[in-house]
């Protein structure tokens, strides 16, 4: 069996081997060339996946994408020409909820106020915004929901008209797929009319896709004084983003939002999970066998440890301000992709063992801390 897999794609010559023959590639440039006589393709979000790319591909008989969007594949174009499909849903949806919590603290603390008190929207209640929406509630704070889809379909207990979520929230977070058209379309859902009517000092978090926000009204609205806080991880036209937007970004990242170590690998192992479905082979391998051991594993806690300390232990994990600090110091001499290839490692809270939690243990616990 030949294999072609994204050179991004961690573990995959762990997982593959045993299937047959693994060639890397480079996800921006493939060509339809390279798929002839290949039988298995798994790709990243970098990697359209449409009949121009399928044209030579003459065995293929699976593509699996490591990542929970799929804006990327032609899905119906797949199903015409019978060949199996998987994406790997839900499998960085803590490291996305994660890299909220990240921006929320580090811009609470460096606006001087607390997230306690504050209402948080989320926009996109799926397995990233319920993910969020869980590690939320141990904290004093009001959650506002907008789902449509979801609502309408009596998937969701309480929902908000965006329109009203938008001006009522103090941070809004955007975790919806990128859908361009139709009903529930999100291609710009926060637009320019919608970006004016947000009230002065909104923390606005775009992890979704870059689409999702108009950027040149973005742009403009910020040229023009908007009070925003912007968190943006994803960015239309990326590679090619618009730069001037930077100087308005309190928290700026390369599409990271979702690049834990256990969220990439947790993509490959799903791909890895369905190709045996598919070839009738027995799951044998699992993260546990790949993932090393944290830098930092044991922390005890005192018994003044309090809630205001909270910023400071999912820091100690991960602080989204390490990753601004290398776009505003690396990007125009690496370029957006090399940063996301060189991304430096990022364990998940789970990975951090906590003694002496005491009277905070459900908010640790809910965080995702792993207590003991
Ligand atoms: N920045 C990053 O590194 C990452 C970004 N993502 C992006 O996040 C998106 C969401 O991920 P999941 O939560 O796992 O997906 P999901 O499919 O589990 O949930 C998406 C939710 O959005 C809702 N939705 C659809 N249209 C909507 C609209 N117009 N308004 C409000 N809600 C709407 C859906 O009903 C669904 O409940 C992915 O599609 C992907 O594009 C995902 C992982 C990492
Ligand atoms: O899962 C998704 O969807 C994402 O956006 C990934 O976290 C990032 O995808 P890659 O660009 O690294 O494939």
């Amino acid at each position: 069996m030949k294999i072609l897999a994204d050179q991004n794609m961690p573990l995959v010559e762990q997982y593959f081997a045993d299937f047959g023959e693994v060639t890397r590639f480079d996800g921006r440039t493939l060509q339809s060339e390279q798929l002839i006589d290949v039988d298995v393709l798994l790709t990243r979000s970098v990697t359209q996946v449409n009949s121009a790319l399928l044209h030579s591909a003459n065995k293929l008989k699976f593509v699996g994408t490591a990542t929970i969007g799929i804006d990327h594949i032609d899905t119906a174009l797949l199903k015409d020409r019978n060949i199996a499909f998987t994406s790997a849903p839900g499998c960085n949806a803590i490291a996305v909820a994660e890299y909220v919590i990240s921006s929320i603290f580090a811009l609470c603390q460096e606006n001087a106020s607390s997230i306690e008190g504050k209402t948080i929207g989320i926009v996109g209640v799926g397995s990233i915004g319920s993910c969020l929406r869980e590690k939320l509630k141990a904290l004093n704070v009001t959650v506002l929901l907008c789902d449509p889809p979801k609502y309408e379909a009596g998937q969701l207990d309480e929902h908000q008209d965006l329109e009203l979520l938008l001006t009522q929230s103090d941070i809004v977070t955007f975790h919806v797929p990128l859908i361009k058209t139709g009903k529930h379309s999100t291609l710009h859902l926060l637009n320019k009319a919608r970006l004016l009517a947000l009230k002065a000092g909104t923390i606005i978090i775009n992890a979704s896709r870059g689409d999702v926000i108009d950027n040149q009204a973005l742009l403009e609205v910020m040229q023009d004084g908007a009070q925003l806080d912007l968190v943006i991880d994803v960015w239309e036209n990326e590679p090619t983003i618009l730069t001037e937007l930077l100087e308005y970004t309190r928290l700026a990242s390369v599409h990271i939002a979702g690049h834990t170590l256990e969220g990439k690998a947790r993509g490959t192992q799903m791909l890895y999970q369905k190709l045996c479905e598919l070839e009738k082979v027995e799951v044998k391998k699992s993260l546990a066998d790949f993932l090393p051991v944290p830098s930092i594993t044991d922390i005890n806690l005192q018994e003044t440890f309090d809630i205001p300390d909270l910023g400071q232990l999912i820091h100690l994990i991960y602080d989204v301000r390490r990753d601004d600090g290398i776009l505003r110091r690396d990007l125009v001499n690496q370029g957006f992709d090399s940063l996301r290839k060189n991304y430096p490692i990022r364990r998940e809270f789970s990975t951090l063992n906590i003694t002496g939690a005491n009277q905070h243990a459900d908010v640790l616990a809910a965080l995702g801390f792993n207590l003991i």
